[in-house]
């Protein structure tokens, strides 16, 4: 199951990204496989194997929970539905590549589960010169979902307070930003709402580290 990206939807995205930074993409990836990955994350949550979210500011569980309430576990390919999800992030990444120019090398991803009540605060997923995020992919594996339960993603224009999009987390719709230009949040949801979330990096050398952790 290849990415199902055709000339014409891979120019609205480069050219999206390019103009205005950010691309929203309804039904990007398979139904069936959404389904497939949503049940991994159904499954994960009743082991209890999904871990509290940080915020990159060391342990401070209240701090974090101020910030954001998200549940979260990599991905690590360890299931066929994963393989194929990263399969056609890998195509995505050749093509960002092939058009931009940008030197993506990597690509990592989180299942994130954002349970009634949960929310993350305004952010931005890299610091310009300092990480090596480049551009943040969100999929969303929520059937049906209904205005009223909120949970968007909203996305800011940079250096402001302007909202410049509000998108509502649909199974297989996927967001695609620039980590270093786009603040955004993701609003109280009042239903589960489950996504993967993920970055393309470039290879960065900070102080002398390669690649370092952000
Ligand atoms: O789930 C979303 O819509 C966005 C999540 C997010 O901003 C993040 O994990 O950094
Ligand atoms: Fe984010």
């Amino acid at each position: 199951m290849a990415l199902d990206i055709s000339e014409s939807r891979l120019d609205e995205l480069l050219d999206a990204l390019v103009e205005q930074g950010w691309y929203e993409w309804p039904d990007a990836i398979d139904h069936d496989l959404c389904q497939t990955l949503l049940a991994e994350v159904s499954d994960y949550e009743e082991e209890g194997e999904l871990q509290r979210a940080g915020i990159g500011r060391g342990d401070d569980h209240q701090l974090n929970q101020t910030v954001r309430r998200d549940k979260i576990r990599w991905l690590d390919g360890s299931t066929e539905a994963q393989i194929l999800y990263l399969q056609q992030m890998a195509e995505l990444q050749y093509q960002l590549n092939r058009a931009l120019f940008l030197g993506l090398f990597e690509y990592e991803c989180h299942f994130a589960l954002y349970n009634q009540g949960d929310f993350y605060k305004k952010h931005l997923d890299s610091f310009r010169g300092r990480a090596n995020r480049m551009i943040t992919t969100v999929l969303y594996l929520n059937p049906d979902w209904q205005p009223q339960w909120g949970g968007e993603l909203v996305l800011y224009a940079e250096d402001t307070d302007r909202k410049i999009a509000l998108i509502a987390p649909e199974m297989g719709k996927l967001a695609i930003f620039m980590s270093e230009q786009i603040p955004h949040e993701v609003l109280v949801t009042q239903q589960p709402r489950v996504s993967i979330a993920g970055w393309f990096r470039c290879n960065n050398s900070i102080a002398g580290l390669i690649d370092p952790a952000i």
